[in-house]
């Protein structure tokens, strides 16, 4: 019993103690689930947290993100309105009052908009507040009186002072105060509506949209805005800008038949350049009713939506009075002259030649531009006046509307000036500016003294002449137009060539005045077929007399301009030139007759900077392969071409040598600048002397000499030299010869296999009369030529034995300061040739190919000296 009792107490406390451990067990699992649960719960707090965190974070750097580039839009948008602004209502439309002064609008450009405020978008700087008006709107403002008429003051002198004095007509309707609001404009000529006057007003602009429609617009324009923007010149019609102060009083009169005008204009009145600008009536309707409603010092436009406008003050009365007191004065002197930028096209190059040129050089009076035209009839203009009566200006003129309309491939220049100063130095690259005309071939500048370039272009055009006549003849075209339809590929450009104080060139009785006239007289003659047009100025009354003299010449230039004051241009019972104003001149292409007088204001081309950038435009727009002008410049010194001196290896005696290499001796005064070449060949007579007393010069030629012989093949040089003036120069030779020795006398002649000059400076210092006669003599046969400087031909003559001795082993020479006269030894003809010695200019004759000798410029060689 009692181990039953036992066994039984030691089952239950078996059962407690595993029931036991079993709670205990889940007891354990349940605080584990609890602490890993809490230990979830926590993590899930602090992702939440990280979370929140996260979001807040990414929330506020997307706000500023949006912000910044809500202000970088907002400014970049700011921006582009101002700049739109800025462009659309420049100077007087759109500058405050405190810089405000009218501008004068650019030939054929648009009215802008107008300035009444500003406006404040967020943070950003005030955009100015702009309406449209002139050929684009009719304006209705609602609103305070005093307010609104201030706006209307400051529209009304924006408009005025942005057009033409006239272009803009005033007419206004002002019950209440009897124009006494807009008085400040009376100098204008307004016209001002009486209080039952509205309806006759009304009528009368109702007739005017109707006669515009019918006589100006004619069916061919949609508006009076798209005629003026197609047809240069002054308005055809002005605008009608009609002013309504209106009260309640007026709109309740308003009788329907009124109120239809009204509407007629409303509709109608904008293509037609009428306006209407009205305060206190409710205009109809239209797209082209812009509406203002006005509080105190703001408003809000239809256009700008709810954007608030701050609007600016009525310009100050005192201004208002004098800008009017101006225009009137303008008014009554007629409208300005033209300026330069009027004569351009409205499309530049549009043009074709191939009829003639037909260009503006000015306006009448009434404004209207005044056209020449070069072609087959009349081919040649002469022009004339007093020194200071505006040629120059005149040609700049002329020049700009001809190459702003004719491109280069339809128009060539050739441009001389004979006159001591540099007028077509603008045309050509400068140092300050790389642009030329693109028209231009060729400019002459300081040609006073070199009247053989003018006849090298004469010569050169003559060449063209020839050309263009046997196309011509080759095609069966008996002039320009028909030449170039036969050859469209061809480049036929019309070709225009000025020469300023023309007179200069036929001066005194030589063969440059001869040839210069057989010339000009068949270019005259024949260039009117080929398309080559002549413009001769002078303000000379003898050159012109000179040419009334050559009756074949005169009588081709049937194009007369005379500038105030000339004579002799016109015909002599023709007085017009005595009495046209400064800066006027009279066109005439009936060679003057009285009665085929044009006169013309001459705008002023003189400035700088204004045809600086037109010829930028010009000059930005030429064609592929355009070639820069060729300038002579006759106070230029030519450098030696670097083509003419030695470089690279050396040339071995193996090295061919041609027959007859050339020395070059100097530029020639020709329209291609090419080198002036003495052909030194094994033919008796193939020396140089160089004679004169200028060493500068003289150094240069012989170095020029040397160096571009040189450049041609194996040579040996001799240099003698017997002035210690010329050592230098002479060593500087020495070193940049690739082959060469100093002689302290006169060489014998080594026999080399390649050719040996002797260079010999101041070889009348004592030379040894044998031994130079002999190199003379003998050496060219051998391939030694002496290339010498003497000082004089009477020293030449000494060096080479005295009186008797023969100077015809001297087979060319270069003359500098040597008298035509004293040059007679040497040359063919009895007496010597014709030959008054300038600086930097020389005389070449070579026997063996000149008929008359050459004026040629000394290169220089190195630029130490000059
Ligand atoms: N239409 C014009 N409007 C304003 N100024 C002008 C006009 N024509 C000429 N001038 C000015 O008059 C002056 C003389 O003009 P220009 O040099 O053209 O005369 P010119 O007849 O060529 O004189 P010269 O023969 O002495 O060279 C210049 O200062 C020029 O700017």
């Amino acid at each position: 019993m009692g181990n039953h009792r036992n066994a039984l107490v030691a089952a239950v406390r078996q059962e407690l103690a595993e029931a036991r451990g079993a709670a205990r067990a889940v007891l354990a699992e349940a605080e584990s689930a609890r602490s890993e649960a809490q230990t979830r719960r926590q993590l899930v707090r602090d992702a939440y947290s990280t979370c929140l965190n996260q979001l807040a974070e990414a929330r506020d750097s997307a706000r500023r993100d949006i912000q910044r580039r809500f202000q970088f839009e907002s400014s970049r948008l700011a921006g582009n309105v101002r700049q739109l602004a800025a462009r659309n209502a420049t100077g007087a439309a759109g500058l405050p009052w405190r810089m405000w002064s009218p501008t004068e609008p650019q030939p054929g450009a648009r009215p802008g908009l107008l300035r009444i405020g500003t406006l404040t978008l967020d943070d950003t700087a005030a955009l100015p507040a702009l309406v449209p008006f002139l050929d684009a709107a009719h304006l209705n403002l609602d609103g305070p009186a005093e307010t609104a008429d201030g706006v209307i003051t400051g529209l009304l002198l924006r408009a005025l002072g942005t057009t033409r004095p006239g272009d803009v007509e005033l007419t206004v309707y002002d019950p209440e105060y009897l124009g006494g609001t807009l008085a400040s404009f009376a100098p204008l000529g307004i016209s001002f509506v009486g209080p039952g006057g509205l309806g006759p007003a009304l009528d009368e602009l109702v007739e005017h949209i109707c006669r515009v429609n019918e006589s100006v617009l004619a069916g061919e324009y949609q508006s009076l805005a798209d005629l003026t923007a197609a047809t240069p010149g002054p308005r055809a019609e002005p605008w009608r800008v009609v002013v309504l102060l209106a009260d309640s009083a007026t709109t309740e009169e308003l009788t329907n038949a009124q109120r239809a005008q009204l509407d007629r204009i409303v509709r109608t009145g904008v293509s037609c350049g009428v306006h209407l600008l009205v305060r206190g009536l409710e205009l109809a309707e239209h797209p082209t009713v812009r509406r203002l409603k006005v509080r105190d010092q703001t408003a809000t436009c239809d256009i700008t939506g709810d954007l608030e406008i701050r609007l600016d003050s009525a310009p100050p009365a005192e201004r208002v009075a004098a800008f009017c007191r101006a225009t009137a004065e303008r008014l009554r002197a007629g409208p300005p002259p033209a300026r330069l930028s009027d004569l351009e096209p409205r499309e530049f190059w549009a043009e074709s030649s191939a009829h003639g040129l037909v260009a503006p050089i000015g306006d009448s009076t009434d404004g209207s531009l005044i056209e020449v035209l070069l072609g087959d009839d009349p081919p040649h203009a002469l022009i004339g006046g007093p020194s200071g009566s505006g040629k120059t200006n005149l040609i700049y003129a002329w020049l700009a509307a001809l190459s702003t309309r004719y491109g280069p491939e339809e128009l060539a220049l050739y441009l001389l000036d004979f006159k001591e100063g540099v007028s077509f130095a603008r045309f050509v690259p400068g140092p300050r500016d790389p642009a030329w005309l693109p028209q231009v071939r060729l400019a002459g500048i300081n040609v006073n003294g070199d009247r053989e370039f003018g006849l090298a272009m004469l010569r050169h055009l003559s060449e063209e002449l020839r050309t263009r006549a046997q196309a011509a003849k080759r095609l069966d075209a008996s002039k320009l137009a028909e030449l170039r339809a036969e050859d469209p590929d061809g480049h036929w450009p019309r070709i225009v060539a000025v020469i300023d104080e023309f007179q200069v060139l036929l001066a005194g009785r030589d063969a440059v005045a001869d040839e210069a006239v057989s010339l000009l007289e068949d270019l005259a003659r024949r260039g009117r077929s080929q398309g080559i047009h002549l413009i001769l100025a002078s303000q000379d009354v003898s050159g012109i007399e000179a040419l009334w003299g050559r009756s074949g010449l005169i009588g081709q230039f049937t194009l007369r301009i005379a500038l105030p004051k000339a004579r002799r241009i016109l015909g002599d019972d023709n007085l017009a030139a005595a009495v046209i104003p400064r800066f006027h001149a009279v066109v005439n292409a009936q060679s003057g007759a009285a009665g085929a007088n044009q006169v013309v204001r001459l705008p002023d081309a003189g400035d700088r900077l204004v045809w600086r950038s037109l010829q930028r435009r010009l000059w930005r727009d030429r064609p592929d392969g355009c070639e820069e002008p060729r300038l002579f410049d006759g106070d230029a010194v030519p450098l030696l071409p670097e083509s003419c001196r030695p470089a690279g290896p050396v040339p071995s005696a193996a090295h061919p040598v041609g027959s007859s290499p050339g020395a070059v001796l100097g530029e020639r005064i020709d329209v291609a600048a090419r080198p002036a070449r003495l052909r030194l060949g094994r033919m008796p007579g193939r020396n140089l002397a160089v004679l004169g007393t200028r060493t500068d010069e003289a150094c240069d030629i012989l170095a020029a000499a040397a160096l571009s012989l040189a450049a041609q093949g194996p040579a040996h040089f001799s240099l003698v030299c017997l002035d210690p003036d010329a050592a230098r120069p002479a060593a500087r030779l020495i070193a940049e010869l690739p082959s060469a020795d100093w002689c302290d006398a006169l060489p014998e002649a080594p026999p080399l296999d390649v050719p040996h000059y002797v260079i010999g400076y101041a070889l009348d210092g004592g030379a040894d009369q044998a031994l130079l006669r002999k190199l003379v003599t003998e050496g060219p046969e051998q391939r030694t030529h002496v290339l010498g400087w003497w000082r004089s031909v009477a020293r030449l003559r000494d060096s080479l034995g005295g009186l008797g001795a023969r100077l015809d082993p001297i087979g060319a020479w270069v003359a500098l300061d040597v008298q035509g006269a004293d040059l007679a030894p040497l040359y063919p003809q009895p007496g010597g040739p014709a030959w008054y010695p300038r600086t930097r200019r020389a005389l070449f004759f070579d026997r063996s190919v000149h008929r008359t000798p050459e004026v040629i410029v000394p290169y220089e060689v190195n630029s130490d000296h000059t």
